[in-house]
This record gives C-alpha cells, structure tokens and sequence, in this order.
C-alpha cells in the first residue's frame, strides 16, 4: 500500500490549489438552510455538488425530501446521493456530509466578506461553510480526484448522501435515510461522518459520542401591534419583559440547568469513565485559545471536556421580533420568539426531556400573571450517540491518522450534535465513525469561521488513506 499512498499523497499537494479553488466556489454559493430567502442558494449548492461529482465519474441522483414541515410553502432541498464504484470485492464505505450553512452577516462582526474565501498569509481559509461542513464534504471529492489523477486504484466503492438542512435539524433526513438503508445503502459495509472538530490544534482525534439536541421556541404576543413605548409603556403587558423573564428561569449563569428533573436523567460517572478524561490532549489553555476569552465556567480540563460532552448544557440562542440594530429605538415589540436548546446526553430521551421543559416554561410564564399569551414547542430534535470506537472502522482510521500526521488519534467525545449519525448506525445497522478535518480554532458557527489550508490538504489525504486502510482490515468485529 505504501507506494500507492504515497503517490496519492503527491498528488494531494500537486493539485491543492485546485482543491482550494473548489472550496472557493462552495463558499461563494450561500446556502443558509435557516433563512427562507436562502432556500434557492442551498439548491443550487446541492445542484454544484452533483455537477462536481458527475465531472468525477460519480452516479449522482438528486432525491426530493418534499415541503418543510411548518413552511409548506417551501420546498426543502434535495438530498444528493452518489455511488462511485461497484466492484463487489471491494468493500463500500457509505461517507455523509452536509451542504448547508449557518446564516452569516458582516454586521455580524466578520472581518472579511462570509461568502468569499479569503486565505491569509498563515494559511487560515476563512468563509462561512469553510469547516462546517463544506471541506470535509470537498474533501471527499478531491480524494477521488487525486486518486484519478495518480492513477492510484481506488480501494473500495464509495456511497455518499451530502444533505442540505443539516444546520436546521436534518429536516426529512431520517425518513429518506430509513427508507433507503436496504435500497441505495443497502452495500454499506461501515459509515463514515466528517463534520466535527479535533479538541485543539495540533492532536488529530476519532470521535465515537455526540451530544443529542432539542430545539424549543417560546412565543408572547399581547398587542395587535409593534408600540410606542412613550405613549403606552406602564399601559400594557409587554411580551418582550415577559419572556426575557422566563428565559431568565431556565438556566444559572454557571450553566446549571434549572428545570426540575433534567438533572435526574443524566447517567451517573463510573470511575472506569471518570479515568478516561485525563489522557485526553486538551488544555485549558487549547479552550481559551477556542472561546478567544478565559470565560470557561471550571477550572480544570476534566471538568471542562466533560462539561461538553457528558453533561447537558442550556443555551439561550436569540429573540426573534426584538429590537436588535444599532441605535435607541422605543418600541415595545408585539410579538417576540425566544430560542434556546438543551444539548442531551444518555440518558435523556427526547419527549420526556420536552414534557418537563414545556411544563416548566408554562408554569414559570404563569406566574407573571400576565395578560398576554405564551406558546412554547419543541422546533427540532436529535438524539445523542455513543458507541464503541472497537471496530475495524476505528482501527482504520487510526492507522491512517497515523501515517499523515504521525501520532496516535485521541478517542474524543463532541458536545455538538449530528442527529443523523444515530439514524443511520440503526437504518443500516453498521458501525459509524466521525473523522474530523478541522480543529477547535475553526470557529464553527460564529464569526470568521476558518479552515487551515493544513487540514484541509492533510485532511483530504487522511480520507483518501482511511479508504485504503479500510481495504485491508479483516472485516470482523
Ligand atoms: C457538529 C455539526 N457540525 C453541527 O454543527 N451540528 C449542528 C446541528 C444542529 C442542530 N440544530 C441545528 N443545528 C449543531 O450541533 O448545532
Ligand atoms: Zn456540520
Ligand atoms: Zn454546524
């Protein structure tokens, strides 16, 4: 295999300004799965990713998820589902990304345009999507590439299913993923997942937990309309007092969540669990670097790792229909729509973790003894997943890590949360493995999210090693 690698690996540098030019067009398209005025960019981004990968000799197909449920008004993006390779000797690796993206605005406070690429002189690519998920999913791409290129056989078939709403809780996902397990998937020997991130900059990691996440929405609405607070502040209740009253009952500053009974479906540590933590690669040092504050709410790393992973945690995400631009506006909102989540972790099982949280917002708004009206609803949920990093999958990835970047993968947990990955461990009933390419600097999700041109050009390497170790492992276990 060495010198098969090697030339692939040759071929990755020789063409890694191409594979950046192809980041560059992905960025450049902004597929925000959030924002409806949006929704023709995330297709057309579905529709760029099947030309590239027809280009490559890859069977594409576009697959249709339907309307979005709430919004019948739109349509929801298409799944873009790919074979390339059918060779019955070798074995099949079914690899999922997604081709959505946060919502990103300069007055955000990014430093440079979101949707143009712009690399500095350290090789820091920054763009909305440049992380999350849009080089890992290119990655991929550029591993068949580089193996054409080489002229390296490639050494096993490969499925792909890029979806388009991951960053909306994978809207339709489950159900395509459930129905098409024993039809397009059915060969899927393993599952492979890039779409998470290395605990700090320089110790590549596997992944074998994710947090699972509910999503909820409080809306109070009292006045027909938007108000001036001159002439009827100290006349009306006003929704926007009342909700940041019961968004103030929901969680402690230091992050304790205060909804009675969370706490008690949360798995008790073991000591065999507690031991795992301190030989884990992470600093809180690697933390401060990632926050770009010393705000971390523990002292200690053991505290802090497990914080993000084996806790749960509350988050307080925005108010839709509130004041929010620079300036001294006096309105007194109508209607207003906080957002927050809870990040689950085992055991917390969906409808039980939304029973309390819904009784909970119910009783804490009436006791404001207001006049105006609260609803509150679970928008999305995922489940959390852990599983055991002792399969041939793992053994694979580990081999590859170690030969790019020279040094044994940590065995990490994540505190985000990609709810598809359980969906198809069960679907397909095969082993799953998350291989990150980014690291924790990448600022996913927030402003001047970045990708280093290093992992990504070692990273698409990675994958393309992966492939080949995969194809030695005896297939047991
Ligand atoms: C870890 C992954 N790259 C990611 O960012 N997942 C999102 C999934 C999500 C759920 N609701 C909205 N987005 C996350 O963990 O926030
Ligand atoms: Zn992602
Ligand atoms: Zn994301």
């Amino acid at each position: 295999m060495a010198p098969q690698l090697d030339a692939y690996f040759k071929q990755v540098e020789a063409s890694s300004e191409d594979f950046i030019e192809r980041l560059r067009k992905a960025v450049a398209i902004p597929s925000v799965s959030a924002m409806d005025e949006h929704r023709p960019d995330v297709v057309k981004m579905g529709q760029w990713l099947a030309s590239e990968l027809k280009n490559l000799g890859a069977e594409v197909e576009l697959r249709p998820l339907g309307k979005q449920p709430h919004k019948e008004y739109l349509d929801l993006p298409p799944v873009v589902i790919g074979r390339y390779g059918n060779d019955k000797k070798k074995r099949t690796i079914l690899v999922y990304g997604h081709y959505d993206v946060q919502p990103a605005l300069m007055e955000d406070g990014w430093s440079t345009k979101p949707f143009e690429l712009s690399v500095d002189e350290k090789g820091r690519m920054y763009g909305r999507g440049s992380t999350d998920d849009k080089g890992p999913v290119l990655g991929w791409l550029n591993v068949i590439e580089a193996h054409q290129k080489a002229g390296v056989g490639f050494p096993v078939n490969l499925l792909m299913c890029f979806e388009g709403m991951e960053e909306y809780g994978s809207e339709g996902l489950d159900d395509f993923i459930n129905e098409e397990a024993k039809k397009y998937f059915k060969d899927a020997d393993a599952v492979c997942i890039s779409d998470n991130y290395w605990l700090g900059t320089e110790k590549p990691c596997l992944t074998y937990g994710l947090r699972g996440v509910n999503y909820y929405s409080i809306e109070i609405s009292g006045p027909g309309q938007d108000l001036h607070s001159g002439v009827f502040g100290g006349t009306t209740h006003e929704p926007m007092t009342d909700l940041t009253k019961v968004l103030g009952t929901l969680v402690d500053t230091d992050g304790t969540i205060l909804i009675k009974g969370i706490k008690d479906f949360v798995a008790p540590l073991t000591d065999e669990e507690k031991s795992l933590y301190g030989d884990i690669a992470f600093t809180m040092d690697n933390l401060y670097e990632s926050l770009g504050s010393q705000t971390g709410i523990f002292p200690d790393k053991e505290r802090t790792l497990m914080g993000r992973w084996r806790y749960p945690s509350l988050s307080i995400h925005g108010i839709e229909g509130a004041f929010s631009a620079p300036g001294a506006k006096t309105v007194i909102p109508a209607k207003v729509t906080g957002k927050f989540s809870i990040r689950t972790v085992p055991n917390m099982e969906i409808d039980p973790v939304n029973e309390l949280v819904i009784k909970h917002v119910q009783d804490a708004f009436s006791k404001l003894n207001s006049k105006n009206t609260c609803k509150v609803w679970c928008q999305h949920a995922g489940k959390w997943w852990v599983a055991s990093p002792k399969h041939w999958n793992f053994t694979a990835a580990g081999k590859a890590v170690e030969h790019v970047w020279g040094v044994k993968p940590d065995l990490t947990r994540e505190g985000g949360s990609i709810p598809v990955t359980l969906t198809f461990e069960q679907a397909t009933g095969k082993n799953v493995l998350l291989l990150p390419m980014g690291s924790s600097t990448d600022a996913a999700h927030s402003i001047n999210e970045k990708l280093d041109r290093r992992n990504y050009i070692e990273g698409t390497k990675l994958l393309g090693a992966y492939l080949h170790y995969v194809a030695e492992e005896p297939m047991e276990g």
